[in-house]
Parts: structure tokens; sequence; C-alpha cells
């Protein structure tokens, strides 16, 4: 029988008793006591059962299971949760003891009771359920009476699978973290790889200069020139000479991201902030790049609208997602560039003036490639060396040919000039690059020959040498004989004949 029910039993006789002495003859003061006492046992019980149904109430609705036993480690109380955890029920364990249990070896292991009562105080240990194998965190507590004695153990069990588990998938986060942010370490080297700056010119010497200087600052940089002319390499060197090295370095170019999307992708989203959107939404680039560097490439490229959000994430330092409300601080170090003229972008009124002077606070200005020509040799053989290395060859350049890269007009400015050598190393087959082999590829109209002729080291004769041959050459491989070529170039036969000889032209060859 139940505690509940024994303790019901008693009030029953109780209440038994009572009508038979009511029906004694008992004197006032009898009569007044018995009844005072009769309500303080029925008061008394009343809160016993209320005390008791909340106590197993709450028990029986506590995530971790008890188990509690008297002094002697007799199984007196388990609550639901228990039985859910271990799938051991009240009728396999109340009455018995720990101990039998135990040694019988069917229900449980690692039981801690017969200890607690031992040591009297509180014990931890791992235990299972044999009965579905869970593994448990075993807490004993024992609860003294007024002597000192032990009266009760409670066992606090909780089922640590889900903990394992839980365990498990924080040990894989982790490997996907490593692994994560060792690809962003590679995936950032291979973006900012550390460039072999080539210069010679005064240009490209104030601007390093500049760079060392500004470097190790937050401020912000604006750097101009034309497509090509090194800007990026610019901004790549701010981030490697600054306190921001090996913290994000973002670049984003405004122009190849289309303007409705660039704002998304700049200060990102909640989510459920578009229709589309992401349920959890998604974070920006802005954002990805706190703490390090973020590089606006084409900013003059920027939509109007966009240029005014940007203006007040300058002056804020702070920025709001879209569809959000809540401010996210930024410390991000700021480099813009572009190939536009931003002045004459602010009098198209296609650039807010405002901005500019935000991002113009150190102005770097890259000349084109035909402004600095002293660059153009050193260049030339530093991507000589490269694509030599790359490819296994050994290619050099005629003296002339590196003369007419030097008089070439490079509209595609140093990303020309480095894809020309890669080109040239590349299908060279007898080890020099001659002056016609560049000339047949570049631009003639880029190159006049007014131009290379006013040139002091070329003198007249040499030069119309050289034209002829060259004419000669050309005429040759393209007609495919000297028959055609010496009618295409109004000679005749035995004067091409001549002429090759004096001009040292192997027709064979050709
Ligand atoms: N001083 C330099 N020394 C060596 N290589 C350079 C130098 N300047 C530029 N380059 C190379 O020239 C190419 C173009 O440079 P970069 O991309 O920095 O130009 P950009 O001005 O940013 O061009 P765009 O405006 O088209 O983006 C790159 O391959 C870069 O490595």
């Amino acid at each position: 029988m139940g505690d509940e029910l024994k303790i019901k039993k008693i009030v029953d006789d109780i209440d038994d008793i009572y009508n038979v002495i009511k029906t004694k003859e008992l004197s006032f003061s009898e009569k007044i006591l018995i009844d005072d006492k009769y309500s303080e046992i029925k008061d008394t019980y009343a809160d016993f059962i209320n005390n008791y149904l909340d106590f197993k109430e709450i028990s029986d609705n506590l995530y971790d299971g008890m188990y509690i036993s008297n002094g002697k480690g007799k199984t007196i109380y388990i609550n639901k949760a228990y039985t859910k955890i271990t799938g051991i029920t009240k009728e396999e364990v109340i009455g018995r003891t720990v101990k039998e249990i135990t040694e019988e070896g069917n229900l449980f292991k690692g039981a801690v009771t017969m200890e607690v009562i031992e040591r009297k105080e509180g014990v931890n240990s791992l235990g299972k359920s044999l009965k579905n194998n869970k593994d448990l965190l075993v807490s004993g507590s024992p609860i003294f009476d007024q002597n000192g004695n032990i009266k009760l153990v409670v066992i606090n069990n909780r089922d640590i699978s889900d903990l394992k588990e839980l365990e498990l998938k924080i040990a894989e986060l982790n490997d996907e973290k490593i692994k994560a942010t060792e690809e962003i370490k590679f995936l950032r080297k291979q973006q900012i790889s550390k460039n072999n700056v080539v210069y010679k010119s005064e240009n490209m010497n104030m601007a390093m200069d500049l760079v060392s200087t500004i470097g190790p600052t937050d401020v912000t940089v604006l750097i101009t020139g034309e497509s090509g002319t090194g800007k990026e390499v610019i901004a790549d060197e701010i981030y490697f000479k600054s306190n921001r090295e090996n913290k994000p370095f973002i670049k984003v170019n405004c122009a190849a991201i289309p303007a409705e999307l660039l704002e998304s992708e700049l200060f990102g989203y909640e989510g459920g902030a578009f229709t589309d959107a992401k349920k959890r939404g998604k974070i920006g680039l802005f954002e990805l790049a706190n703490e390090g560097t973020i590089l606006l490439d084409e900013i003059g490229d920027m939509s109007l609208n966009l240029q005014s959000k940007l203006l007040r994430v300058l002056q804020s330092k702070e920025i709001v997602r879209i569809g959000g409300n809540k401010p996210i601080k930024l410390d991000i170090r700021l480099i813009a560039s572009t190939n536009k003229d931003l002045q004459e972008e602010i009098k198209k009124e296609k650039f807010r003036e405002d901005l500019y002077y935000r991002l113009n606070v150190v102005p770097i200005e890259l000349k084109p490639l035909r402004e600095r020509k002293e660059d153009i040799y050193y260049l030339t053989n530093e991507y000589l060396n490269k694509y030599n290395k790359k490819y296994g060859k050994k290619t050099k350049l005629e003296k002339e040919a590196m003369k007419i890269l030097e008089m070439y007009k490079w509209p595609g400015n140093i990303r020309e000039l480095k894809n020309l050598i890669e080109r040239m190393v590349v299908i060279n087959k007898d080890g020099l690059i001659k002056y016609n082999n560049i000339l047949s590829i570049l631009d003639m109209e880029s190159v006049s020959f007014a131009t290379m002729m006013s040139d002091s080291n070329y003198n007249l004769k040499a030069s119309v040498k050289k034209l002829e041959k060259d004419m000669i050459v050309n005429s040759i491989k393209k007609c495919g004989s000297v028959n055609k070529a010496a009618k295409q170039l109004g000679l005749s036969q035995p004067a091409l004949w001549k002429k090759c000889k004096v001009l040292d032209i192997d027709i064979n060859k050709e």
C-alpha cells in the first residue's frame, strides 16, 4: 500500500473513533477538547494531502529522473521521468533495496545510494540503465533527520545520451569550423597574394611611399587610375602594411554587381526582408569585413541611392541590415578605387560631392603606363622571368622589341603588357622575341612610325632598313611565296631576291 493510502486509512480510523466517542456522555470541556483535536487532525491531513499531491505533480514533471530510498537503501519512490528515461517501472523497484537490485544486475548499474549512506555525503557517478542501455549522470544526496541519521537518499538521474549527442554535434561543428577557417585563410591568401610590385617611375615611387606612410593608419584611401594601372595592387599593399593584416579583406566590384543586388550584398538582410529572402537572412559584406578592410572597387559606378547609404555608414560607423532595425557597429578600414574621373562625375551629377570628400581623405593617383614609361623595362623583365619560369623557357627579348614596348600607348596598361609577354613567351619557338613579333600583335595605330623615328636612338637609315625588312618578311609570310610577295610589294622577283640578300632575310626560313 502506498504512503498516501496508509495515512488515509489512519484518518478513516480516527473518523470511526470520533464517531463512537461523540455518542458517549462527556463533560463540556472534554467535548471541546475532542472536537478541537479532531478538526486539527483533519486540517493536518488536508494539508498533507495537498502538499503530497503538489510534490507528486512537481516530481513527475521534472526533466530528470528521481529515485528516493530510505536510510537503509530501500526504494520508496521513483518519479515518472525516471521510468521514461530508464524504462524501469515502480513495480520493479519499490520496496526493494538498491543493494539487492544491484547484485541481481538486471536493472541498473552505477547506483550510488549505498555509497551515499556509507559516506554520509553527496556522491556523483556515471550509471547506466540495463533495460534500455541509456547512460546516466547519477547524483545522490543524503537527507538527515534531527539526530543526524540518514532518513532519505535522493538520487537525481540525468539522461546523458542527449548530452553525448550534443557533444558529438559540437565536435562535428568544431571540425567544420576548423576546416572553414583554413579554407578562408587559403582563399584569402589566393585572393590577396603578395604581389611583386615593380616600379621605377616617380609616380609609382610617390604612391608606394604614401602607402608605407598611411598603411598602418586607418585612414580612408581613394585610388584612381585607368583600368589595369595597378589600383588593386596598391590596395593589397595598403592591406599588407596595415594593422589589419590577417583580418578580413573584402573586395567588392561595385560595377560587377547589379545595382539592385549591391545593397543587399553590402548591408545583408534580415530573414523575410524580401519575399524570396532566405528564412534566416544573410550577413552583408560590411559585416563580413568587420575588424578588417573593405575595398569598394569601381566606386564611380555606384548608384546615387546607394551612395547616400554609404555616406551614412561612413558618418555613423554602423549599418542596419535590410528589413532590420538593430544597428550593427562597424570597425572597418575603407579603400575605394575607380577608373572614372570623380570630379567629372560630380559635375554630371552622377556622384555625390559630400561622399567624394569623405572618400578622398588620402588620394593616390596612378598614371597610365604611357606616362610612366620608365616602368615598362622593369615590368617586362619581371614578366619575362615569371612566364619563362612558368612555362619552362628561356625566352629573351630583342633590344628593338623593348623599344617598341616602350613606345606603345598601352590602353590596357600593365594588365595588357603582362598578357602580351605571357602570350609572347608561350608562342615563341626560337628563344628570342623579335621586334616584328610584337608589331604583328600590337595595335599599330598606337605606335606611330613617326614617334619611332623621332626617337633619338634611331637614325633614319636604320629605321627605313628595319621597316623594309619587316614589310618583306610579313609579305612573304602572308603570300606564301616570293613570287606573290614581289607582286604585292610592287617589285620584280630578282629585285626582291636582291633586297632579301642585302637585308639579311633568309627566304627559306621565312
Ligand atoms: N607595379 C606593378 N608591378 C607588378 N605587377 C603589376 C603592377 N601593377 C599592376 N600589376 C599587375 O597588372 C594587373 C592589373 O593590375 P590591377 O588589377 O591592380 O589593376 P586595376 O587598376 O585595379 O585594374 P581595374 O581597374 O581594371 O580593376 C595585375 O595582374 C597586377 O598584378
